[in-house]
């Protein structure tokens, strides 16, 4: 029965791989079952990779950016973040998804929002594509149910003609030739119609092939686009490695299931009835009535098993994300467990992991047995009492042996499909609970978003002011970080921001680009409040270099290129050399084609952050943002970099954060910070003028670096 053939693959055990994303359809096979696992594309793999990275950039920039911050996240509670619509950005990909709105997404949503994708509204192509793949699996169907016939009415042909003494050459009722001729040819028809039913069902998959190929595409991107849309907090508050593994495992399932829905499900029902009732108009209703029996049993049998073997696939889930989280987070921390010799601690505790991931495979894997075997009995006796009461039928001279084999063909025939319903069952079922996972993501709506019609934000280097009016803003309810802040940078000023550590300096940078929304007050920027404003036009006339720069793992070139992908690789150089980079980067043995290995641990600290200067001058915003932008370079390079700095800023509104005072000493105005609430203002002048907090900083730092 199929089923051996298909127990392992129920499994969906994976290498440990961290991300398989999204997942090929394999162009030789359609049916589910096979192409399942085949994950070794060579376009999966650079897709993989690609989003893995985008994933990982994204959230380990933001991990090292908050220091660490996340355990002081309020925990994200479903109710808040879930589905007010399956909004992703785009108008296109809204439509897509439409059919999931407003509520939890069900097993019925999510293959209603799928059949959208291999059904598409205005795409023809495809459409015909499908009904050409019905059309011959139709045909393959109807060619399979006649191979039986054809064999019964072989060796009706030879019965007939075979006397009792079994003595064929001389008791053949017509001539040995005209027998064997009739008989060759029904056993060559036999032959054809079995080919030919396996050649279209081959041409079949490479018809749909292309279907499911772009369907997942599809797919993939939304759910990828989505996840650069959700909040900065949901990043926060997840783990990469899980992420990506919910995503892997959703991709999975959406391939199995659009496949199995259009090739297995309603195509079995189909051959089913064909099946029983040819046996109930051939051979009787105890026939029709023993094929339906063993149906609804061998049904009822597999739904009740699965139901009870979910849990411990969703265990051996669980337990897989765990791993694939502990593997990751250690390994990004390499040089900290080499720090502190924790490589066997780091091991065992990778362990004990694995040990619950092999406990519950073990009993996935088991349980999945007692269903196959359970299935298998069900038809060995369903098979052997057809063929007692086809034997029974045959002495009481009311069948012929031909009816007989028939029986027997189309019975193993039927136990075809339905061994592949029982596993397709199986894997739906667990198709749908991965895929719950990532249709649950997709839900999720990033409580920042463009207000309807929003106003695009055009600030140029004549209007583009900054204006904190009365802004309240805290992570957590009842910890307020920022107080009451209220300040104005008008049209190509520069602001510094100086504070102590925690005293809310980075949050202001976040809610300028509206990472999060104030509680109260408001932002204004060229004259306009930002929640007025579409959120990309306001990101877009910002430039920012960060307070730790995390890279791509690519190229410096592409690094740099990043800032604006429009600009040419020349004025990519004029960047660089803007922010004291070309001398060092020449320097590379492959110039600015060297690799700059994971978030760019190959180059230097320094190098980094000038590589971020460069794409933030690239980027050539009319408003610049310094979180601490120099704070990795040595002095020398520092005072070269202020100096480009000020020729970069030239002109533009700028606001600096910084550790080291005399990097802002020629701000127009620079501001206290404590508690989230100004605590001094005015220029270095005014500040040094009184005996003020700042020019207190100011004289222990110039003294520590006089004694250096
Ligand atoms: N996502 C977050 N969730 C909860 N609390 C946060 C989050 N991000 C920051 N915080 C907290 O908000 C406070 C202000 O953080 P912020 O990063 O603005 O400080 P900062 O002044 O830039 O500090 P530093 O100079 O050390 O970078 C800190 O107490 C920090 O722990």
């Amino acid at each position: 029965m199929s089923n051996t053939g298909s127990s392992n693959k129920g499994q969906y055990q994976r290498p440990s791989s961290v991300v398989l994303f999204p997942q090929q359809v394999n162009k030789n096979r359609c049916a589910p079952i096979s192409n399942h696992n085949d994950t070794d594309d060579v376009n999966t793999e650079v897709t993989d990779r690609v989003i893995e990275e985008a994933i990982s950039t994204y959230s380990v920039h933001h991990n090292n950016v908050l220091n660490n911050h996340q355990k002081k996240l309020k925990p994200l509670n479903r109710s808040t973040i879930l589905p007010t619509c399956y909004h992703i950005g785009g108008a296109h990909i809204q439509e897509d998804l439409t059919t999931v709105e407003g509520k939890n997404v069900t097993g019925k949503e999510m293959i209603f929002g799928m059949l959208q994708y291999i059904w598409p509204k205005n795409d023809m192509v495809i459409r015909k594509r499908v009904t050409l793949a019905l059309g011959l699996l139709a045909a393959a169907k109807v060619l399979n149910v006649s191979v039986p016939f054809l064999l019964k009415y072989a060796i009706d042909e030879l019965n007939e003609n075979l006397g009792s003494s079994g003595d064929a050459l001389l008791t053949m009722g017509s001539a040995p030739e005209t027998v064997l001729t009739v008989v060759s040819t029904l056993l060559i028809s036999y032959g054809v119609c079995r080919a030919a039913a396996a050649g279209m069902n081959e041409l079949r998959n490479a018809v749909f092939a292309s279907v499911a190929q772009q369907s997942i595409r599809k797919i993939s991107r939304n759910v990828f686009l989505h996840l650069h849309n959700l909040d900065l907090s949901f990043h926060l508050s997840r783990q990469t490695g899980a992420l990506s593994k919910v995503i892997d495992r959703g991709s999975r399932g959406i391939n199995f299931v659009l496949t199995a829905m259009v090739f297995n499900i309603v195509p079995t029902l189909f051959e089913l009835t064909l099946v029983s009732t040819i046996l109930g108009l051939k051979c009787g209703y105890e026939f029709a009535a023993l094929s339906f029996g063993c149906v609804s049993i061998y049904t009822a049998y597999t739904l009740l098993v699965t139901q009870w073997r979910t849990k411990f696939r969703l265990y051996m889930n669980q337990a897989e994300n765990e791993a694939g989280n502990k593997a990751m987070d250690s390994l990004i921390n390499y040089e900290t467990v080499k720090y502190f010799n924790n490589e066997l601690y780091e091991a065992n505790r990778y362990d004990k992991v694995l040990q619950k991931f092999e406990t519950a495979s073990l009993k996935t894997s088991s349980s999945l047995a007692v269903l196959n075997f359970g299935q298998n009995i069900i038809f060995s006796v369903t098979i052997s009492a057809a063929m007692i009461l086809a034997a029974k039928q045959i002495v009481e001279g009311n069948m012929t042996i031909g009816d007989l084999a028939m029986v027997n063909g189309l019975l193993f025939q039927l136990s075809m499909p339905l061994g592949f319903l029982g596993s397709v069952y199986r894997e739906v079922r667990q198709a749908l609970i991965d895929m719950q996972s990532m249709f649950s993501i997709m839900a999720c709506d990033p409580s920042v978003k463009n207000l309807e019609n929003a106003a695009q934000l055009a600030v140029t280097k004549e209007n583009a002011s900054i204006e904190f009016r009365n802004v309240c803003f805290g992570y957590q309810n009842g910890k307020p970080i920022l107080n009451n802040l209220s300040f104005v940078v008008s049209p190509g000023q520069k602001m510094a921001i100086v504070g102590g550590s925690g005293s809310g300096k980075s949050t202001i940078i976040r809610l300028l680009f509206r990472f999060f929304e104030p509680t109260s007050g408001e932002i204004l920027i060229g004259g306009k409040n930002i929640k007025d404003v579409d959120i990309d036009s306001l990101r877009k006339s910002m430039a920012v270099v960060p307070q730790d720069s995390v890279l791509f793992h690519d190229t410096i070139m592409y690094n740099l290129h990043y800032g604006d992908m429009s600009k040419s690789e020349s004025e990519v150089i004029e960047a660089a050399k803007l922010a004291e980079l070309h001398n060092s980067v020449t320097k590379l043995p492959n110039g600015y084609f060297t690799q700059v290995g994971e978030r760019g641990l190959m180059i230097s600290g320094g190098e980094k952050q000038r590589v971020s200067i460069a794409r933030a001058i690239l980027k050539d915003s009319p408003i610049l943002i310094f979180d601490e932008a120099t704070s990795s370079l040595d002095s020398i390079t520092e005072q070269n970099i202020l100096k480009a700095l000020r020729r970069a800023t030239k002109d533009k509104t700028s606001v600096c954060i910084a550790h080291r005072l005399s990097t802002i000493k020629d701000a127009d105005e620079i501001l206290i910070l404590r508690n989230g609430q100004i605590v001094e203002r005015g220029n270095h002048q005014m500040l040094m003028d009184n005996a003020s907090e700042y020019s207190e900083l100011w004289n222990i730092q110039q003294d520590t670096s006089e004694k250096k």
